[in-house]
């Protein structure tokens, strides 16, 4: 799948008329480690949702909140390495029915080898990357190998940055823009800040990609929310919890009902 194909697979899905929701999971977390990944980006699949993101554990993941963290520390003693993510993608019984977007900081690509990374990308069926401690002003280092293996770089944008910068991520992203909704680290929130829905729609008019909010995301009022602004949601924190509660129902009801399309707006 392309980069373009990722942001062409998003659109597909918002011409059904339906949000966007993308569940962030932790690869390796959980019973069989990242033998589980198949039937489990299968599951969420079938559940509605519209691509998934796979995070990579990580030994230093400083965006991460509590939630994150301790599946990342459970994948780690599952034996999960960056490698066994590969083989395990290279190995699903049938394509993924789903894009994958893989979510991990610039460390461990760079210790695996900036070119090879990106190459058992494609292979792995991996269609975009989210580096969340990548800044604009280095992403020449991997930009260009992204773009010889067709994947997708996805671009973050804060709260916190100015007008000028936001502007200039939501021109360079690929496959979607990730609004970052909150300030501070991953994790289930209560509520959001007022001005929110002013910072998305403002991100929405400029960007020429999909535009998904997420930080704080936990339940589908929230995602109902939050969506009416942009193009939908990801849902990190409170999906691996509830995979790790096996609560796989919870999960199904949260889609479904995240993704409805509100006529309103
Ligand atoms: O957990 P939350 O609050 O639902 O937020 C999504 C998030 O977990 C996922 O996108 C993610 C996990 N780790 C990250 C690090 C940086 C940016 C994004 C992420």
């Amino acid at each position: 799948m392309s980069s373009k194909e990722l942001e062409q697979a998003l659109r597909n899905t918002l011409n059904r008329g339906t949000k966007l929701f993308i569940p962030y999971i932790m690869a390796g977390d959980g019973e069989g480690g990242v033998s589980n990944l198949e039937n489990r980006i299968r599951f969420l699949a079938e559940a509605g949702a519209s691509a998934v993101e796979l995070g990579i554990p990580f030994s230093d993941p400083v965006a991460d909140g509590p939630t994150i963290q301790e599946a990342g520390l459970r994948s780690l003693a599952n034996g999960t390495k960056l490698q066994s993510v590969f083989d395990a993608l290279q190995q699903f019984k049938e394509k993924s029915p789903i894009p994958i977007i893989f979510m991990t900081y610039i460390n461990p690509i760079f210790k695996y080898g900036i070119d090879a990374f990106f190459e058992e990308c494609a292979t792995s069926g991996v269609s975009g990357i989210i580096i969340p401690d990548l800044p604009m002003e280095e992403e020449q280092l991997v930009h260009p190998a992204c773009k010889r293996n067709s994947i997708a770089l996805v671009r973050l944008a804060a709260m916190t940055s100015t007008k000028e910068r936001i502007s200039e991520l939501a021109k360079r992203s690929e496959g979607f823009l990730y609004a970052v909704s909150v300030t501070g680290t991953t994790g289930a929130r209560a509520e959001h800040a007022s001005n929110i829905g002013d910072y998305l729609q403002e991100l929405k008019e400029i960007s020429t990609v999909p535009v998904l909010a997420g930080f704080g995301v936990s339940d589908a009022d929230q995602a109902k929310h939050l969506g009416s602004f942009c193009d939908g949601v990801i849902v990190g924190s409170t999906i691996v919890r509830l995979f790790n509660e096996e609560k796989e129902d919870e999960i199904k009801q949260l889609i479904q009902n995240s993704v409805i399309c509100e006529t309103s707006v």
